[in-house]
């Protein structure tokens, strides 16, 4: 039989629905066994790129996964290749540790592109504009847009051409308002899964892809500020791109840069070459997996 190359939209009642290059339709298919979850494996995924084979009926069987390239985990979804961090100038206002939090998480699920979109512009932005300054010097690309007023629109489109993207940040910022103001037939759908969130407890979340300029959007957050408990420690350094060039530059290795003598982070931090806020952020983070972890082996212990 021959195989046909598709990716996995969404996954429903068992059904996984494929979009393959030569179908307009979507191909509902069903799993070969060996794909089905297990306690190891998530098994196949929104997301997912698959082979499918065709039955005489129209419908397809899923015969082989090929290699992820990345991997969120809650919900599940392969091969997102952006995430767009979107934040608020105001209403609510940027709250620069959440920023960084998110920033990390991504940095640690190994996503291709991280840009950070900064929403409600009509509101604010004098005094935002130092801060976001920072983060650009740290080496991410900062979007300035407005969905209300529609500024920096095509900017945020033409990042979003052929790449499989998540919008992540904190309730409020207008995530939904930006994919409206992209495109209306993107605004149905978040509609309907915020819908079936509320419903209840019950329902799982799962993720599906909305496709849009020769990529997708996928309609559910990513990731959330309650994994990074999960970042290894000695790898939280890693998640800052700037200090990446000084982490070979320390005396201990380990080194934790936070009371280590001779460390090139804070060699890098009084030589202005890291920022205070960034350095401070760090700390905050570092500190906080701390804790996450004592905590969960203090119970782990009980
Ligand atoms: N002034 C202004 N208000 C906006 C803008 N974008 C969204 N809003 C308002 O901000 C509020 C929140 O917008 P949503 O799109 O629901 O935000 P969200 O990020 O999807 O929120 P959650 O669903 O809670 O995650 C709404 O009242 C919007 O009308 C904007 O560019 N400017
Ligand atoms: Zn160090």
């Amino acid at each position: 039989m021959q195989l046909e190359e598709g990716r996995v939209i969404k996954a429903y009642n068992s059904f996984f629905y494929v979009q393959t290059n030569t179908d307009s339709e979507l191909v509902a298919c069903k799993l070969r066994g060996k794909f089905k979850k297990t306690r190891r494996s998530q098994g196949v995924v929104p997301g997912d790129k698959v082979l499918i084979g065709r039955l005489p009926d129209g419908t397809g069987v899923v015969e082989e996964q090929l290699p992820r390239e990345s991997m969120l985990r809650r919900p599940a979804v392969a091969n997102v290749t952006q995430v767009i961090l979107t934040f608020a100038a105001a209403q609510p206002d940027l709250h620069p540790l959440l920023l960084n939090r998110f920033l990390v998480l991504a940095e640690w699920s190994g996503l291709k592109n991280i840009l950070i979109c900064v929403n409600k512009a009509d509101l604010h932005d004098g005094d935002i504009a130092a801060f976001l300054n920072l983060y650009e010097q740290a080496g991410y690309r900062v979007l300035r847009v407005s969905a209300k007023e529609k500024q920096g629109m095509a900017e945020l489109k033409e990042a979003l051409a052929g790449e499989t993207t998540v919008f992540a940040g904190p309730s409020g910022v207008g995530k939904s308002s930006l994919l409206n103001a992209i495109d209306d037939s993107l605004s149905l759908a978040t509609g309907q899964v915020s819908d079936k969130i509320k419903r209840g407890k019950h329902t799982t979340r799962v993720a599906e892809l909305l496709p849009y300029e020769q990529g997708f959007i996928v309609d559910t957050p990513g990731f959330s500020a309650m994994e990074l408990g999960e970042i290894p420690l000695e790898e939280l350094a890693n998640f800052f791109p700037e200090f990446r060039p000084y982490l070979g530059k320390c005396r201990f290795a380990p080194c934790s840069h936070t009371h280590e003598p001779d460390c090139g982070v804070k060699t890098a931090l009084a030589a202005g070459e890291i920022s205070q806020e960034r350095y401070e952020a760090y700390e905050a983070i570092y500190k906080e997996i701390q804790e996450a972890q004592q905590l969960k082996r203090k119970k782990e212990y009980k």
